[in-house]
């Protein structure tokens, strides 16, 4: 059987610029990575709870929060087993946008941290992301850039909730520290040169010069 997959997972406070810096490793790895391909994926993913949990987000579907937190753990359960594991086994580099540490950031004022730990804990024993990166960009540069892009207001757009949730990470990621591969990604003036600090990081601890070859 061939070399399984990496599995890098990008997380940060909605507009930290996540998705920009997952669209510029996809185009690295396609550029440099002559066997493995490499699949974009994010949560909430497409699967059924997924959308539900998007729509209560977007505010088409109306969900206590308490329902919300099942919604995102059904999500995952069905992405991991559907998407992401399936990809990984077959050789192919899986880049995500959003993973379980958004659930102990955005969730932890509903149900608490070690409640979080516990209802992903199974999740947890399957995968483990070969990196996690947290775009540590400041919550009013975050507000700024939504209003700049006049997005539809979304549940957790606003300052105060953006800024509870980037202290959740930060939380988190000391609290995991000793079990999770992470780092915190202070950005640079751009995001190509932020980005290259993030490539330098994959290529001396994630990827081997054979899955680069
Ligand atoms: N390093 C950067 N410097 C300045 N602007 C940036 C940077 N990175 C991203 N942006 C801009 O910020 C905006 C939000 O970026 P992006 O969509 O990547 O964030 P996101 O974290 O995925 O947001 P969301 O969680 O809301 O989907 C975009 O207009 C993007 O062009
Ligand atoms: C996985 C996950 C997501 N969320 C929230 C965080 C964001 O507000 C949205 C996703 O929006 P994006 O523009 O696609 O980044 O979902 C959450 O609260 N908990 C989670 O586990």
């Amino acid at each position: 059987m061939g070399k399984r997959g990496k599995f890098i997972v990008f997380e940060g406070i909605d507009g930290s610029g996540k998705t920009t810096q997952v669209d510029l490793l996809q185009q690295r790895l396609t550029a440099v990575c002559k066997k493995n391909k490499c699949y974009v994926t994010r949560e909430p993913s497409d699967s059924p709870p997924g959308l539900i949990a998007r729509g209560a987000i977007k505010g088409t579907i109306l969900l206590s929060p308490k329902t919300l937190v099942w919604e995102f753990i059904a999500d995952r359960t069905e992405h991991v087993e559907k998407v992401i594991l399936p990809h990984l086994e077959n050789g192919i580099h899986v880049i995500c946008d959003r993973f379980y540490f958004s659930n102990f950031a955005y969730q932890a004022a509903t149900v608490g941290f070690e409640r979080l730990l516990d209802l992903n804990r199974e999740i947890m024993e399957q995968i483990r992301p070969d990196m996690t990166f947290f775009i540590d960009t400041p919550s009013e540069e975050c507000a700024r850039r939504r209003a700049l892009e006049r997005a539809d207001e979304e549940l957790f757009d606003n300052n105060e909730d953006l800024e509870s949730a980037r202290k959740n990470y930060l939380r988190a990621f000391e609290e995991l520290k000793d079990i999770e591969k992470s780092a915190i990604i202070i950005p640079r003036e751009n995001a190509q040169r932020t980005f290259e600090i993030i490539w330098l990081k994959l290529v001396k601890e994630v990827f081997e010069e054979s899955d680069l070859l």
